[in-house]
């Protein structure tokens, strides 16, 4: 749905993006995951191309919009919406006169209008708050106009900037849940950037980890939690590193072959094999993709080679340490 090859951004100097390529595939939400700097931003500006690249080309819906002239651009854009961290409501103007804007700018009837508009607010919750003002709604309440408006011009694609993270987490929480809703219920594409592991763990399909203008890592959550040394796992499920040496990190994968990270694995191994086990540290959550733990243990005995092997049979991703 989205596809953006060899992307580069220069400021001055300053190289914002060099070389990125993504490719989002629809109906999925993807997460651009960085930190200050790293380059999200700019990303998400060149994918809508409020930022015209130095290099590379973007296609949206199948449409290459680094091809396109400014009024086929304007086009374009109606079908991708955005969200924005600080909502970007206009002040002057209703709840209902805010959602309805970009339906006034398409050219949209006054009666269409009014009827889109409603159903836009029922569909974010906000079901009766049209005559309000934004300054008296809450963030949340506020990040759902700007959802509502986003939605307006019905997208294929919605890009979020940040959008939570002027939110406190439970807010942020009921926002994501909208998000996954409105992705599930209406097949739409989600495009989001954070710095907040948090919200790639709660709703993203797939990440992709950027740092100084480059993308280290990207992918179905689920294949780099099966991938043996990705930064995603580590930076999910921290444990100090280097491993000490000896020690056994043990990844559940949430693979079919192994269903569930409660099945007694670790003490069948202690059971079946002549090896003593002691957990150095671990933890379990709960991702789009199923239950997917890690855990560092030492496995020390005669029948150590075996019980790996065990181990590694059973579907867990096993990483000894030197
Ligand atoms: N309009 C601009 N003019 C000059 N430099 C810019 C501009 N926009 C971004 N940059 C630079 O490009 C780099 C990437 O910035 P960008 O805002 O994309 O990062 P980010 O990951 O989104 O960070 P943040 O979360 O803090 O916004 C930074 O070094 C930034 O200073």
């Amino acid at each position: 749905m989205i596809q953006a090859s060899g992307l580069r951004k220069q400021y001055g100097t300053t190289v914002a993006l060099d070389g990125v390529d993504l490719h989002v595939r629809e109906g999925e939400i993807y997460g651009v995951l960085g930190q200050s700097g790293a380059g999200k931003s700019t990303l998400l500006r060149c994918v809508n191309l409020l930022e015209r690249p130095t290099a590379g080309t973007v296609t949206v819906a199948g449409q290459d919009l680094t091809a396109l002239g400014s009024a086929e651009l304007n086009r374009a854009r109606q079908r991708i919406g955005m969200i924005h961290q600080h909502f970007a409501l206009l002040s002057s103007r209703t709840v209902a006169g805010n959602v309805a804007f970009p339906l006034e700018v398409m050219g949209v009837p006054k009666a269409e209008r009014e009827r889109r508009v409603a159903e836009l607010l029922e569909l974010v919750g906000l079901d009766g708050r049209g005559k309000d003002r934004p300054h008296q709604l809450s963030g949340g309440q506020k990040q759902r106009v700007g959802i509502a408006r986003a939605l307006a011009g019905e997208p294929a694609v919605l890009l979020s900037d940040e959008a939570t993270s002027a939110l406190d987490p439970a807010t942020t929480q009921s926002i994501l849940a909208l998000l996954k809703r409105l992705n599930a219920e209406l097949g739409l594409t989600i495009l989001l950037i954070t710095h907040e592991m948090n919200v790639v763990k709660s709703v993203c399909d797939s990440v992709a980890i950027m740092a100084n203008g480059r993308i280290e890592e990207s992918g179905a959550i689920a294949d780099l939690i099966r991938t043996p040394g990705s930064r995603l796992t580590r930076e999910i499920f921290p444990l100090p590193e280097p491993a000490p040496a000896g020690s056994v990190t043990l990844t559940f994968t949430g693979d079919p072959r192994q269903p569930v990270v409660s099945e007694p694995v670790v003490s069948e191994v202690v059971r079946k094999f002549d090896v003593d086990l002691s957990i150095l540290g671990g933890s379990i959550e709960e991702l789009p993709a199923g239950p997917v733990g890690r855990l560092r243990v030492t496995l020390d005995g005669a029948d150590r080679p075996a019980a790996l092997a065990y181990l590694r049979d059973s579907g867990l991703i096993v990483e000894e340490a030197a």
